[in-house]
């Protein structure tokens, strides 16, 4: 079983990654479950792209092997964008996805237009190599009050598009057939097969 390095700290991604990985006999490991401690990334960047690209090529460089970084969020248009890029720490630091869901909730209050999605940039860096992006979305809407507790982060408040329930009240492996993070993978899928 071959190795691959994932540079994030969530485990609610961590777990989404194994899954997909697996299937690939690739063992994904997360920054927590490396022997030495790494700092946080800071997350300078204005798009998706710079900051799946900070992820990816620092840790990279700092270990010398090909890394894997997801940067994610949501996207919801009445909010012109907003989280977007800022998603993990929308309600402030530390993050905290409740407060992230209770300040989304309180900005949707009364607004019509609910529509959002999920979008998912993954970088690969591999040392010495242009850094190559993939990016996947989920199109749905922000629901009126928060259900389910599977997945992470927006998950209870989110509907994908064409079902009646949140992201929260699907089965992972429903989640895992239809999530940004889904979308963005399996377009890395030769990238992954050629993996030594
Ligand atoms: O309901 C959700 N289902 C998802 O599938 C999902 N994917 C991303 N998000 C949100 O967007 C932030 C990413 O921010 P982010 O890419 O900077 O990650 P992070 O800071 O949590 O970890 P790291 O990978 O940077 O270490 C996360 O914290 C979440 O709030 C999601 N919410
Ligand atoms: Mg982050």
């Amino acid at each position: 079983m071959k190795d691959m390095i994932i540079a994030t700290k969530n485990s609610g991604k961590t777990k989404e990654f194994k899954t997909f990985f697996a299937e690939y006999d690739i063992n994904a490991m997360s920054l927590p479950e490396l022997s030495h401690e790494i700092e946080d990334i800071e997350e300078t960047g204005t798009t998706f792209e710079e900051n799946a690209a900070l992820k990816a090529e620092q840790i990279a460089e700092l270990l010398q092997i090909p890394v894997l970084a997801d940067d994610s969020g949501l996207v919801i248009d009445a909010l012109d964008g907003r989280p977007g890029v800022f998603s993990a720490r929308f309600a402030g630091e530390p993050k905290d996805d409740q407060k992230n869901i209770d300040k989304v909730l309180a900005e949707l209050e009364g607004v019509a237009d609910r529509t959002a999605r999920f979008v998912c940039v993954l970088a690969v860096s591999v040392p010495g190599e242009k850094t190559v992006f993939k990016k996947g979305y989920c199109d749905g809407r922000i629901a009126d009050a928060q259900a389910g507790h599977n997945g992470f982060g927006y998950d209870p408040i989110f509907i994908p598009k064409g079902y009646p329930q949140t992201m929260a009240q699907l089965s992972s492996d429903e989640k895992n057939r239809i999530s940004h993070r889904s979308d963005a993978i399996h377009q890395l899928r030769d990238w992954v097969k050629n993996l030594r």
